[in-house]
Order: C-alpha cells, then structure tokens, then sequence
C-alpha cells in the first residue's frame, strides 16, 4: 500500500513527503518529477508552452500509470482535476490532503512563483483555492489540518493518522 500526498502547492506535499518516507522506511516517488522526466520539459515550461489543459492531460496520464508500492507518492496540486488520476490514486494508496488557510498558501507561493501553478488567465489565487478545497476534501480518505505545524511537527501528524 501507498500513501498519497495531495493539496494546494507548497502545502508540504514534497519536503514531508521525502521525511516521512525516510521515518517509515518507504520509497518516495514525486509525480513532478516523473513528469518533467517523461516530458524532459521543466513543469513551469509544460504549461507555458503547451497551455494549461496540456498540462492537466500529462498529469493525469502520468499519475494514472503510477506503478508503485510502498510508497509516499507527492502529487502536484493541480492532480485533483485528471479523474484517472484520482481513481488510480485511490485504489493503490490511502489519499492524505495537507490542508492549510488561504493565506499561508498565498504567503508560500510568493517566493515559489517559477514553479509554475495551473491557474487560469481570468482566475484569482483565492478563487482557485476555492475550486480546489472541495475537490481536496472529496478525494481524501484523511484531512490533515497543517496549519502552524512546521515540517518535523506534521511528520509526527501524518505517522498517527496513517492507519
Ligand atoms: N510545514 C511547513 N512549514 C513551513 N514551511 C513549509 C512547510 N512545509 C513546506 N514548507 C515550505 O513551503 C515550500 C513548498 O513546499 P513543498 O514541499 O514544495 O510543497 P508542495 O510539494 O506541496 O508544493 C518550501 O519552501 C517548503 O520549505
Ligand atoms: O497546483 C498546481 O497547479 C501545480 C502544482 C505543482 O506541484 P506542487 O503542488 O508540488 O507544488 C506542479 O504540479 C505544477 O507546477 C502545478
Ligand atoms: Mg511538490
């Protein structure tokens, strides 16, 4: 069995994803980066030159054919739109979403904007946050609330909750 890390970008996904892998003697695969490896494309450069729906497409392709065990598996935040994806998610792993406020989302992505975040031309941060909330909330089998944890503190979170 798996553990899925999904949530806005820059919840954690990543940097506790590789700590609790390390805590709980699992793999730790980051479908970011089987992207950029299938694409040899940095994220950021997918979506600006192929357009944002191109990239939810690869995304969902590559998270859909993840085959692997043992594993804390980091999403990017944008994974809740490929429905194969989820599906897939669901069925090899307990799905974890890293909740957090708006405002420390908004905070974090200011240094973090050469990552690249699909949102739309017309849309708001606080509107995508909108969107996506209840799309988090509905894949997820836990919800984490990792607001004012640090890195270490929300390892020690997930590792209890983790059945
Ligand atoms: N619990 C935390 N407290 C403070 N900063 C954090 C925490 N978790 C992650 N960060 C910082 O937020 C940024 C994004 O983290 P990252 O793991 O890449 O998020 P994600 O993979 O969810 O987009 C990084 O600069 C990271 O150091
Ligand atoms: O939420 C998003 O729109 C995105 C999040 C990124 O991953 P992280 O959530 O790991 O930052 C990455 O997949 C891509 O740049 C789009
Ligand atoms: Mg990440």
């Amino acid at each position: 069995m798996n553990v899925v890390l999904i949530g806005m970008p820059t919840a954690g996904k990543s940097t506790v994803g590789v700590i609790l892998a390390k805590v709980m003697g699992y793999d730790f695969v980051d479908s970011d980066l089987l992207i950029q490896n299938q694409e040899n494309r940095l994220l950021k450069d997918i979506i600006s030159q192929d357009g944002i729906n191109s990239f939810i497409s690869i995304e969902n392709q590559v998270n859909a054919s993840l085959q692997v065990e043992h594993s804390i598996i980091a999403t990017g935040g944008s994974v809740v739109y490929g429905v194969e994806a989820m599906a897939h998610l669901k069925e090899i792993g307990t799905v974890i979403y890293l909740k957090l406020s708006y405002e420390t989302i908004q905070k974090r992505l200011g240094n973090a904007k050469q990552r690249g975040v699909v949102l739309r031309e017309d849309q708001t941060l606080l509107q995508l946050y909108q969107e996506r909330c209840p799309l988090y909330e509905s894949y997820a089998d836990i919800i984490i609330d990792a607001e004012n944890l640090g890195i270490e503190e929300l390892v020690v979170k997930i590792m209890n909750q983790i059945p």
